[in-house]
């Protein structure tokens, strides 16, 4: 059922999101300098991706992704490093949920890699063990775009959010041992901006089939798109909204902004008292 999140406590969340947004930028050389940013977001879209608005079940709020049954979940290879990543924040503020820090986490990220502000409001309890949802309610990439609008729609999201939300996909890179897709990483590795729609659009794909026997597509540039990215040019109502996205990127950092603060609070319900959080990046307090 529908959580309901504890009233705030006087804590000082700026305080968790800078050694956060410090830690991500002193250690710069991991993924091939990729840095931790987008494994982050996918840590806090993966822990809040669980939901299902049939039952009310999953989502972030217990925090279940510490738990090895969800931790092991197939989908959620490699994403380890991003669980290891947090653990010392955790040690240094014992007093947060992992739920909370999980999608703080993420938050953190998309603004230190210059994305849109994102709100974010603190409350989740961590969850016991018997509470960790079944694996496989994430999405499997090697589908189409029925496939996609289904899931999401699972998840409670029309076609404008679920666009938005995977144009997450210009960060970071797929990594042969987690997903069994590779590629060299994509236009904006570590920088938040549209160029995954620009690429999907503008590049000439083709379809391959790698060592695996997994089907992916590649460009002349090098860049790669799974068969869940392509569905969104495929489909004509997707890519209308490629279309948007890919010739405004103010447009799709206000959608973006607000279908990843709904990820991350699906399922949860917040006391009126509990204000959202806009926090303020390394750069703007000048540290
Ligand atoms: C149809 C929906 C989606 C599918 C099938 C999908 C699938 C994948 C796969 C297979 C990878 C590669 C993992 C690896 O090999 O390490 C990946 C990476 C990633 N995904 Fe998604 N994803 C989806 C939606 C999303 C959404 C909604 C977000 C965030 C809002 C997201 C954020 C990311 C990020 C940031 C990475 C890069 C991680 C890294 O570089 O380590 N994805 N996704
Ligand atoms: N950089 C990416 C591009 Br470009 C396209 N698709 C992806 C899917 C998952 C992770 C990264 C990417």
């Amino acid at each position: 059922g529908v959580h309901v999140a504890e009233k705030e406590a006087k804590r000082d969340y700026q305080e968790v999101y800078n050694a956060i947004a410090t830690k991500i930028r002193d250690e710069d050389e991991y993924d091939n300098y990729i840095g931790y940013g987008p494994v982050l977001v996918r840590l806090a879209w993966h822990s809040s991706g669980t939901f299902d608005r049939n039952d009310n079940s999953g989502g972030s709020f217990g925090g279940t992704y510490r738990f090895k049954k969800e931790m092991n979940d197939p989908s959620n290879k490699g994403l380890q490093n991003a669980f290891d990543f947090l653990r010392p924040i955790h040690e240094q503020f014992p007093w947060i949920s992992s739920g909370d820090l999980y999608t703080l986490g993420g938050v953190t990220a998309v603004q230190e890699m210059m994305g849109p502000k994102i709100p974010w409001r603190s409350g989740r309890v961590d969850q016991p063990e018997n509470t960790v949802p079944d694996n496989g309610r994430l999405p499997d990439a090697s589908q189409g775009a029925s496939y996609v609008r289904n899931l999401f729609d699972r998840l409670g999201f029309g076609d404008r959010e679920t666009v938005a939300l995977i144009g997450a996909h210009a960060l970071g890179k797929t990594h042969y041992e987690n997903s069994g897709y590779e590629g060299p990483w994509g236009p904006s590795p570590n920088v938040f901006t549209n160029d995954f729609f620009v690429n999907l659009l503008n590049a000439h794909w083709t379809l391959n089939t790698n060592k695996k026997g997994v089907k992916q597509w590649d460009n002349d540039q090098g860049h790669m798109m799974l068969p869940t990215d392509m569905a969104l040019v495929k489909d004509p109502k997707y890519r209308k909204l490629v279309e948007e996205y890919a010739k405004d990127q103010d447009v799709f950092f206000r959608d973006f902004s607000k279908a990843f603060a709904k990820l991350l609070e699906n399922n949860i319900k917040f006391p009126d008292q509990n204000k959202p959080h806009y926090f303020k990046t390394l750069d703007e307090q000048d540290l």
